[in-house]
């Protein structure tokens, strides 16, 4: 499922009405149809007051044709345009004239005082915003600042026409002030600012209407736009397993990571890559740390690097034969230490092109040798936080953090690897190609050691035959799902890196 912009949905409904002939009007019909089946769906309750608020532009026209079908359907509902009237035009104002030729009624700011408007969004269950749409630019001026303030502390269940007012489309960027949604339903495709920046928290449950603007079009001239991962991706693209396989189809993955400040990071992982069809997994950690992992996961087979003081001694790796694995994950409590980066010196000259995924402290040295990225022959997957991939690029969390798809997708093309940006709404970016924005997740993952559980993943489905793509694809998805399940049933605030690697096998189970 692609995700797209303003732009790129101006251009889908101008394909449309141009190119195969759909009037604007129309497209404005199916809209205002589909807002009303919504609530057709949920609230059968023909006394619930609903107030839509409208603008001037094609986000109030969906309003006032969503207005109309709703009297039409018996319910008590109520249509205020906020704007001037006069300054209706084009379809909107068509569906205006049309609402006003059937002689139904309407309010406007202009003939009702602040406390009347607050007293009819105080008195209403259900509020239709239809302010402002994806034509939302800078900051919210009146006549709709004060109104969103008054629906934001209303008690009224607020359903969002397209996208909530206020929320930019591109960039998920709300300047002061948006409305707060406990629906949105959007029209042809999810918008991009729906899982950037503050869109999260402002669009509630959200759902697709289909307009009449034919989607096939959106796969045909945009493949350039962003995909969100759902369900159908992932099963389609996780590793089959043909039931006559051996632990060496799934082949084995290594883990290098530890020290003595952290020892469950590294085990974390394995444990994941057990709980995902890994064949084998060999930890390698500090022999200070072999027998508290050995007791907590037996199933792994064993490498005792050689610590130096309370980390592995970087030289230790030169004895480890690479070529043994068909995967390497390094960097789950690492640490951070003087010399560090010989770590990577010696597992880039070693490997020979098995995929190598970077995490957590791995990715602290990675800084001064991406060089050896550039020059490695095989696939290298970096799995930054935030602030990782600020430490990375020398500049603040908030930059990145105002950038996400574009820091991803130019760090994934200038140094030619696989970026997963964590956070919430994590995204995949494969070095000049696809983009995928990650749907799932939410604050039971803000623990340590979630990340290590995602790392594990990511191992196991590569050992697995997934090209990086598709094992990024997976283990993202599965991951935030795991936590998701698990929440429900632990509560938010109980979700342990162990009880995601519980949670593994119960989405796995349910993926079809
Ligand atoms: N033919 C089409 O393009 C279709 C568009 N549709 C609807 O139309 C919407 C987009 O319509 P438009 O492009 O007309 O734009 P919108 O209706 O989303 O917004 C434009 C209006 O919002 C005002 N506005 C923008 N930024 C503001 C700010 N910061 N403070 C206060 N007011 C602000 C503008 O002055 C203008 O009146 C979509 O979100 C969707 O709901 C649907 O009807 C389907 C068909
Ligand atoms: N609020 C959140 N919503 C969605 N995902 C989250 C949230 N907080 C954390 N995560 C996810 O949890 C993981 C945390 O990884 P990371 O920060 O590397 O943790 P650690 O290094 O402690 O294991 C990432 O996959 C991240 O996307
Ligand atoms: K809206």
């Amino acid at each position: 499922m692609y995700i797209g912009g303003r732009q790129d949905l101006a251009a889908l409904d101008q394909f449309t009405i141009e190119q195969v002939g759909l009037p604007g009007a129309v497209l404005m019909e199916n809209a205002g149809s589909a807002i009303v089946s919504a609530v057709l769906s949920s609230y059968h309750d023909l006394d619930a007051r609903i107030l839509v608020l409208a603008g001037n532009g094609n986000n109030g026209g969906d309003g006032f044709v969503a207005t109309r079908k709703l009297c039409d359907h018996g319910y008590n509902v109520e249509l205020c345009l906020l704007p001037k009237e006069e300054t209706l035009k084009g379809d909107a104002l068509t569906h205006f004239l049309v609402y006003k030729n059937r002689g139904l009624p309407y309010s406007t700011m202009a003939t009702m005082d602040k406390d009347k408007l607050q007293s009819k969004i105080n008195c209403a269950t259900i509020i239709i915003d239809a302010m402002i749409g994806s034509g939302m630019q800078g900051i919210i001026k009146d006549p709709f600042r004060s109104v969103i303030e008054m629906v934001n502390e209303s008690t009224a269940y607020v359903l969002a026409v397209d996208i909530p007012s206020g929320l930019e489309a591109d960039t998920g960027l709300v300047t002061e002030l948006a409305i707060k949604a406990d629906r949105t339903v959007t029209f042809v495709m999810p918008k991009k600012g729906f899982f950037l920046q503050d869109g999260p928290m402002y669009i509630g449950e959200w759902e697709i209407a289909d307009i009449s603007v034919p989607y096939q079009l959106a796969e045909k001239s945009t493949q350039s736009l962003p995909r969100l991962i759902t369900n159908g991706d992932v099963y389609a693209q996780l590793p089959k397993r043909p039931s006559n396989s051996h632990k060496g189809t799934f082949g084995h993955g290594i883990v290098i990571g530890g020290s003595s400040s952290y020892v469950e990071a590294p085990i974390y992982s394995a444990k994941a890559a057990f709980h995902s069809g890994i064949g084998l997994v060999t930890l390698a950690v500090p022999e200070e740390n072999y027998t508290i992992s050995a007791s907590q996961l037996p199933e792994a087979l064993y490498i005792k690097l050689s610590n130096k003081e309370d980390h592995i001694s970087p030289a230790s790796l030169s004895d480890i034969s690479f070529s043994t694995y068909k995967a390497i994950a390094i960097g789950p409590g690492l640490s951070r230490f003087k010399h560090g980066g010989k770590i990577l010196e010696i597992l880039f000259s070693k490997c020979q092109d098995q995929p190598i995924i970077i995490d957590a402290d791995g990715l602290f040295y990675l800084k001064d040798y991406l060089h050896l990225v550039k020059e490695y022959k095989g696939p290298v997957i970096i799995t930054p936080h935030p602030g990782e991939m600020a430490a990375l690029l020398e500049c603040s969390v908030e930059e990145i953090e105002s950038n996400r798809l574009e820091v991803a997708k130019q760090f994934a093309k200038e140094h030619g690897v696989y970026v997963l940006l964590k956070g919430h709404r994590s995204i995949v970016e494969v070095p000049d190609g696809n983009t995928w924005v990650n749907p799932h997740g939410h604050d039971a993952l803000a623990r340590g050691g979630s990340g290590d559980v995602l790392t594990g993943l990511i191992l196991s489905f590569i050992c697995q035959h997934a090209s990086p793509e598709q094992a990024l694809v997976c283990a993202t998805f599965l991951h935030a799902r795991a936590a998701e399940v698990k929440a429900k049933k632990l509560s938010h605030y109980s979700v342990t890196p162990n009880a995601i690697i519980e949670g593994i096998p119960e989405i796995l189970n349910d993926m079809r």
